[in-house]
């Protein structure tokens, strides 16, 4: 399967580099200094596994549209990726988004209607240019977008699966990636502010509290959509927490690089559907202000 990695950054290499080692022919689009390190060493993968692949890596997409594009930038960037790779997307081109966040799937809609929603536990980041840690095995869900399995879908899987990216397969993808953006609207902002460990806001009867009250927003917003979860972000909130003890979360990561965080598409993005009908979460519009403000200046 011709499958291109458009935002090889740590998720997306990691997946690229598991592709890549089964055969699969894999094109990773990433930024320069990653990319010319793969193209001259290979990309190395160091912890849960070590290995090293070489497959081909560009700063730009191929015109040559692929079997499936795997978008895996952050939400944040998005928009601009989806808009530069539009001439590589071809009528039978399938994209995947595994990235956090809500409006992702959305905004590939506008290319395309074969488009899949994501998400994974699995944990990556990048120690170096052309090497990225795998530091967390964890399983990968993927549906067709919001709803149904196609038979695209169902030869996917079992290539993930082959590849060693433990993968099931939901009707309801739709429902997963609420349930994973709920999560990450209680867990991301909190540890950002009070820049402490996830078992922090486990143990700490106000930010626990805290957690399940913005949950409670998320949720409210949700079942108003109509959206079906198939576990509930509450069981999924405590889950996440005990079996992310030691993280300090990706928005306080963020934070601490400078870096933009996804704090728009995933608080804030909840606040948005909540205005379209008519809901306030005011919890979420705090934890949404705070970052921002906690945000490096130049993204005001
Ligand atoms: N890192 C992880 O362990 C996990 C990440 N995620 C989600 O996956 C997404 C990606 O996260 P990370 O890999 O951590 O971010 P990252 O920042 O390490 O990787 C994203 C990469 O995309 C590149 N990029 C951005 N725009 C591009 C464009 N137009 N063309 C080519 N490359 C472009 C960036 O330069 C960057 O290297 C996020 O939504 C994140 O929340 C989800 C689960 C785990
Ligand atoms: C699951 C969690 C909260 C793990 O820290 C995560 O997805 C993140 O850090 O963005």
């Amino acid at each position: 399967m011709k499958i291109y990695i458009l935002g090889a950054g740590s998720i997306g290499s990691l997946f690229g580099a598991l592709l890549s080692r089964v055969g699969e022919d894999v094109i990773l689009i990433g930024r320069e200094e990653h990319v010319k390190e793969i193209n001259r060493n290979g990309l190395k993968i160091v912890g849960i596994e070590e290995f090293t692949v070489y497959p081909e890596a560009l700063t730009r997409m191929p015109s040559e549209p692929p079997d499936l594009i795997i978008l895996s930038t952050k939400s944040h960037s998005t928009e601009y990726a989806l808009e530069c790779a539009r001439e590589s997307i071809g009528k039978n081109t399938w994209i995947l988004s595994i990235q956090n966040g809500l409006g992702n799937e959305e905004e590939a809609l506008r290319y395309t209607k074969n488009v899949l929603g994501g998400i994974t536990t699995n944990g990556a980041m990048i120690e170096r240019w052309g090497v990225v840690k795998w530091v967390g095995r964890g399983i990968t869900i993927i549906g067709d977008y919001p709803r149904g399995i196609s038979p695209f879908t169902a030869e996917l899987i079992e290539i993930f699966n082959k590849a060693g990216l433990k993968t099931e397969l939901s009707e309801n993808i739709e429902g997963w990636k609420w349930s994973k953006a709920i999560v990450n609207s209680a867990i991301n902002p909190i540890g950002a502010i009070m820049e402490v460990k996830n078992v922090k806001i486990l143990e700490n009867e106000y930010l626990l509290k805290l957690a399940k009250e913005v949950v409670k927003e998320g949720c409210q917003v949700a079942t108003q959509l109509g959206v079906k979860f198939e576990k509930h972000p509450m069981e999924l909130l405590i889950e996440t927490l005990e079996q992310t003890r030691e993280n300090y979360n990706s928005m306080l990561q963020d934070i601490r690089r400078k870096k933009k965080t996804e704090i728009d598409f995933i608080n804030g993005k909840i606040i948005e559907y909540g205005r379209k009908i008519g809901l306030e979460v005011p919890l979420n519009f705090a934890l949404w202000s705070m970052v921002k403000a906690k945000e490096i200046p130049q993204t005001k």
